[in-house]
């Protein structure tokens, strides 16, 4: 056996494929971008068709890049964006609708009429999760609602429901496989992470039927096998892990109290907890990490929708920069006596203050402030955010007491100027590893040992690599008044308030 192993890791801008040696090398890689589609303010959608488009255009251009045949990979890993929900005919394979996207807020009145009627706890004490429009269930029962004739049908059996791993699947497989893995159904809201089991209650309440949903495995396992006509040879899928949780194996965060960030387009914090479900009572999420042989690791989790993406808006919305990475120098020249706060919140507010209604906001305007005051404010936004999540994981979680790491990665890692202030705010060390590719490691990973030609848990974690550790510098000072005004900021931005 080669060794090789195919990761698919189909993202909310992009589609990717990359294929890694026997020596867990990225050798070769595709990615193809695709279209956002808005309908109205605050939905935003993908067509399937072109998720699987690019999904195949990218996986067909990683192996031909890699120069190898088909038929010497070993496996292939799927990870994805998370949440995002597609519904298709089990008959044709034809999608009914759009997918809805995870950061789509169509169902936020839906999810305020829950709340009032007292069921928020039923579904966090099952699912970890909040009533956000953020998460699948909401997404999927506005489609049988909104879509003629959806509901029936999906009684009758006719129609599948799918997170974009299973969507996938179900096309790599011409159909075969109808499954999905324990870390993906645990952002649905409809499957219960105490009981490893959709819920019945919850299926009730926002009138799901159980006909149309996937059978959920362990992250490694046996998917079925993609077709020879679709990748040039038969090869089987062996591992599935949402993109976050898969970042979180390809961190190695395999033991509690081991932490990662990962700075995209949004930013997502796992903090592994072991395998005791401990709920948040500080508005993180509880989710499943990984699920391996039977076994459910858990995490808490706090998820900021806009990190990398507020970078996007210097660039694309105020074009005060041309690429990404002029931020970090525009940033620095900034004036330090001046203190300006951009609250990034363009679809609302995530963890831990979960405000769909929210909207952007930028505070402390003097007649001097400038491109550089607005970088320095956007960068900063993504420190203060994390320093938010790590407060209520310390509350939570007791971190202070237990030995903690943060490993961060994702496309915002590579400005040292972010990672300095980020371990000056959180007043924390960070730690950047040699492979920034994790998430599509993370997969695999699950896919080469279950394979079994990549090393067991262990070997991996033995493999990990640290390429700079960025130690807090900030006097005490400093932070304490740059944190309170964030927070009045982030108060003011509020939409109550
Ligand atoms: N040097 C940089 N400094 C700051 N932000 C960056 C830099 N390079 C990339 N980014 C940001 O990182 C994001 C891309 O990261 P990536 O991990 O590819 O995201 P995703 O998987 O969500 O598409 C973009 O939003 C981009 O603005
Ligand atoms: O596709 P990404 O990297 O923006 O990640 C999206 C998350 O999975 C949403 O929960």
């Amino acid at each position: 056996m080669s060794g090789y192993i195919l990761a698919i890791d189909q993202g909310t801008t992009s589609s990717r494929a990359i294929v890694f040696d026997g020596k867990m090398r990225s050798v070769a890689s595709g990615q193809k971008e695709f279209r956002q589609i808005f309908p109205q303010s605050g939905w935003v959608e993908h067509d399937p068709e072109e998720i699987w488009q690019t999904t195949l255009w990218a996986a067909r251009t990683a192996i031909d890049n890699a120069k190898i045949a088909p038929s010497d990979i070993s496996a292939i890993g799927i990870t994805n964006q998370r949440e995002t929900v597609v519904v298709w005919d089990r008959a044709t394979g034809k999608p009914i609708h759009n997918a809805i996207v995870w950061q789509d807020r169509r169902t936020a009145r839906m999810c305020e009429a829950l709340k009032e009627k007292d069921l928020e706890k039923t579904f966090s004490e099952k699912t970890g999760l909040l009533l956000d429009p953020y998460f699948s269930g909401t997404k999927l029962s506005w489609l049988l609602s909104n879509v003629q004739g959806a509901r029936e049908r999906a009684e009758r059996g006719e129609l599948c429901f799918g997170t974009i791993d299973t969507f996938l699947l179900w096309r790599l497989t011409g159909g075969k496989s109808f499954l999905t893995d324990a870390t993906n159904v645990s952002r649905t809201l409809i499957y219960n992470i105490r009981t490893n089991d959709w819920d019945n209650e919850l299926l009730d309440l926002l009138d799901i039927p159980r006909a149309m949903l996937p059978e959920v495995r362990d992250c490694a396992a046996d998917f079925g096998m993609a077709q020879k006509e679709l990748l040039g040879a038969e090869i089987p899928i062996l591992g599935i892990a949402g993109d976050q949780q898969a970042a979180t194996i390809g961190q190695a965060c395999f033991k509690p109290g081991m932490l990662k960030s990962t700075y995209g387009t949004g930013c997502f914090a796992l903090l592994n907890i072991g395998g005791e479900m401990v709920l948040s009572k500080n508005r993180l999420l509880t989710t499943i990490a990984y699920r391996l042989d039977g076994q459910t690791t858990y995490a808490l989790e706090g998820s900021i929708f806009i990190a990398g993406a507020a970078v996007q808006w210097l660039r694309d919305g105020l074009k005060i920069i041309k690429s990404a990475g002029e931020t970090a120098a525009l940033a620095a020249s900034a004036d330090p006596s001046q203190q300006v706060y951009l609250v990034p919140a363009f679809t609302g507010l995530g963890a831990p203050w979960w405000d769909p209604d929210a909207r952007g906001s930028i505070h402390g305007l003097t007649r001097n402030s400038g491109p550089a005051e607005f970088a320095r404010a956007a960068l900063e936004s993504v420190c203060y955010q994390t320093r938010d999540l790590a407060d209520a994981m310390h509350k939570d979680w007791k971190v202070a007491e237990r030995e903690t790491v943060l490993r961060v990665d994702g496309g915002m890692v590579a400005s040292d100027w972010t990672m300095q202030a980020l371990a000056d705010i959180l007043d924390a060390p960070v730690d950047r590893p040699q492979i920034l590719e994790t998430t599509a490691l993370g997969a695999a990973w699950l896919a080469g040992s279950r394979a079994g030609v990549w090393p067991d848990m262990k070997g991996f974690a033995e493999s990990w690599a640290l390429e700079r550790t960025f130690k807090p510098e900030m006097d005490d000072k400093t932070r304490e008044a740059k944190l309170k005004g964030w927070h009045e900021a982030v108060k003011r931005t509020l939409s109550g308030s």
